[in-house]
């Protein structure tokens, strides 16, 4: 059979006339960052006649450097003006007329052996320019080279694929970009509408740029600068740079490394208390001091987006359009290192400082917390220095904490149980009946809580952690030896009974006859732990439990110890069902359980008995 496909190797051609309207639209999805585009570009010529001056290649005078920005809104034109290298007729006609032909990258690679100028330059790809033409329907260059003897040049271009050069007068050196603005975009002849790009992205711009006759950057943030030449101050300035309403940070992380990959920065520690609103959008990301985005979460781990700050790195992979993240292996050592930067500064703080960072737990627990659920390295350094604080307002370490309380509350399977309270006020009867028997009770009262609590109990070997009143204390921490019951197992049936007929109404009860100490309530009622850990992390994680909202499942212990358990086994049967309900509505009581018309009956019948 003769083959009608025959194999064949070549090469895919691309017609410009299709493909630049692509280039011009389409490749930036945003249009405002055309600005970004230019100004990088006027800043990038401005780095290089520095370089070349450093080289000895550029021996003029470099005068001032700075890039300006000028509107014209009657000839309907932005014009953005550099000093830099500025172009032969010839480099235009290489850089521009060649879509994606870079002369950074081309200028980067000539001197790489000199130093690594990468540092300083921007561009890559060799297309930022053309985004002039999504605003721009004519877009002009007159530009004079630094190199002896250079005429001046003015290219011009329509936006379609033809342009024409011719020469200019120009009398210093450098670049003049001007941009005649198309009817569709003349939301950029604003002054407002610039500022607010220029400060977007140019605000750490490493020169000089002028808009209406003011600097709108500083050319050296603290990033850019050694963390020896700082003092707090200058951090705290900063922070205000960054968060001008915002209350100052607790402390901050100053990034800076080099390899394997280039990434400086600086991470503040908000005061977060209890809130997680703080959280989102407060990291900016930069490369080369060229705003990229605040969406860094696809850069650090979710918990660490809970800081402020800024973090620069030309190792970020970005897209063309440089608005876009790209995961990598890269991203990932970047964002191990930075985990593991956080996690050093607060394992510092706390070995130096103990008690100050005893005092900003509480700010800094939410994250700390988060941190150990999420984040698995994370959680191993910060097992270390994690805190937890009990009843009394004392803080301890996971290690600590179990030396505290092992003697006591190690049951008799040999686990340690921590005993913790979410509501000081609502769990007050149970916090008092564990303190009498001596037992410590923990705080667990953030949002982060009900998680971080299931999170950490199955990494803590050999420790179940309970709230108070999750069951009775006998059965929280059951021991060996256990109180006895005064009453005969016939009465315990009775009494049972009793209650199971007088309460039979109520959903989901377990009555339980329990020998406690006669200190405590007659009856006491607690909530299953399990259940209601569900039900507070699907509560807080905005979802629907399935045991549903409110905890369906109630024990009911009956402490046969009681004297009042006693007087209810001998009184008349009126009174004995009058008693359980009193002690039953004493026992939701102390709850917190005890509302709407029950408790309102409750408070009338005890006004009746005044
Ligand atoms: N203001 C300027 N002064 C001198 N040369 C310039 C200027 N603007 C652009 N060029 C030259 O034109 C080239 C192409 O610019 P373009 O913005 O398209 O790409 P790039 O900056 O190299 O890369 P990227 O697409 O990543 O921005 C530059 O590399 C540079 O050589």
């Amino acid at each position: 059979m003769e083959a009608n496909v025959q194999a064949e190797k070549g090469q895919l051609s691309i017609h410009t006339d299709n493909i630049f309207p692509i280039i011009k639209k389409f490749l930036y999805s945003d249009h405002e960052i055309f600005l970004r585009e230019l100004v990088s570009n006027a800043v990038d010529a401005t780095q290089k006649i520095k370089k070349l001056a450093d080289f000895g290649e550029f021996n003029g005078e470099l005068g001032e450097l700075k890039v300006s920005i000028k509107l014209d809104e009657e000839a309907k034109t932005i014009t953005i003006s550099d000093r830099g290298i500025g172009m032969t007729a010839e480099e235009i006609k290489k850089y521009i007329n060649q879509i994606a032909f870079s002369g950074a990258a081309e200028f980067v690679e000539k001197y790489k052996e000199k130093e690594d100028t990468r540092g300083n330059i921007i561009g890559n790809f060799g297309l930022g320019f053309y985004s002039a033409f999504m605003v721009a329907k004519e877009v002009e260059i007159i530009t004079k080279s630094f190199k002896d003897g250079s005429e001046g040049a003015r290219w011009i271009c329509d936006g379609s694929t033809e342009f024409s050069i011719e020469p200019a007068e120009k009398t210093d050196r450098g670049t003049d970009i001007i941009l005649h603005i198309a009817e569709d975009s003349e939301e950029f002849l604003s002054k407002y509408r610039l500022t607010e790009i220029l400060e977007k992205y140019g605000k750490f711009l490493p020169i000089e740029i002028e808009f209406d006759e003011k600097i709108i950057n500083n050319p050296t943030p603290i990033w850019v600068k050694a963390p020896s030449e700082l003092k707090d101050e200058d951090y705290l300035a900063f922070y205000k740079e960054l968060h001008p309403m915002g209350e100052d940070p607790l402390f901050w992380i100053h990034l800076n490394v080099d390899y394997p990959f280039n990434l400086t920065g600086v991470l503040y520690f908000p005061k977060l208390k209890n809130d997680f609103s703080a959280r989102k959008e407060k990291i900016q990301l930069y490369s080369r001091q060229v705003f990229i985005t605040d969406e860094v979460k696809d850069v650090v781990p979710d918990f660490l987006t809970l800081l402020h700050g800024v973090i620069d790195s030309p190792d970020i992979p970005l897209n063309v359009s440089r608005s876009y993240l790209q995961a990598d292996g890269n991203v990932k050592k970047i964002s191990g290192y930075i985990t593991r930067k956080v996690a050093d500064k607060l394992a510092e703080i706390f070995r130096n400082d103990r008690e100050g960072f005893e005092k900003k737990f509480d700010d800094i627990g939410l994250f700390v917390k988060y941190g150990i659920i999420s984040d698995e390295k994370f959680g191993e350094k910060a097992k270390e220095f994690c805190l937890v604080k009990n009843t009394q307002g004392k803080h301890f370490t996971f290690e600590e904490y179990t030396a505290q309380v092992k003697e006591n509350q190690t049951d008799k399977n040999d686990t340690v149980v921590w005993l913790y309270a979410s509501d000081l006020q609502k769990q007050d009867a149970y916090i008092q009946s564990a303190t009498k028997r001596g037992y410590d009770v923990l705080v667990f009262d953030s949002v982060i809580d009900p998680h971080f609590i299931n999170g950490i109990e199955y990494k803590i070997e050999k420790t179940n952690i309970k709230r108070v009143d999750a069951d009775t204390l006998d059965k929280l921490i059951e021991k060996e030896i256990k109180l006895e019951s005064v009453l005969s197992k016939d009465d315990e049936e009775k009494a049972k009974n009793l209650f199971e007929q007088t309460l039979g109404g109520a959903p989901k009860l377990t009555i339980s006859v329990e020998p406690m100490p006669t200190d405590e309530l007659p009856v006491v009622i607690t909530i299953p732990e399990f259940i209601r850990r569900m039900n507070d992390m699907a509560a807080t994680s905005g979802q629907k439990s399935m045991f549903g909202d409110m905890p369906q499942m109630l024990n009911v212990a009956i402490n046969a110890n009681h004297p009042v358990t006693q007087k209810i086994l001998n009184a008349d049967e009126n009174e004995q069902k009058q008693l359980v309900r009193h002690a039953y509505n004493l026992a939701l009581l102390s709850q917190g359980m005890l509302t709407g018309s029950e408790l309102t009956a409750f408070v009338q019948q005890a006004v009746s008995r005044l």
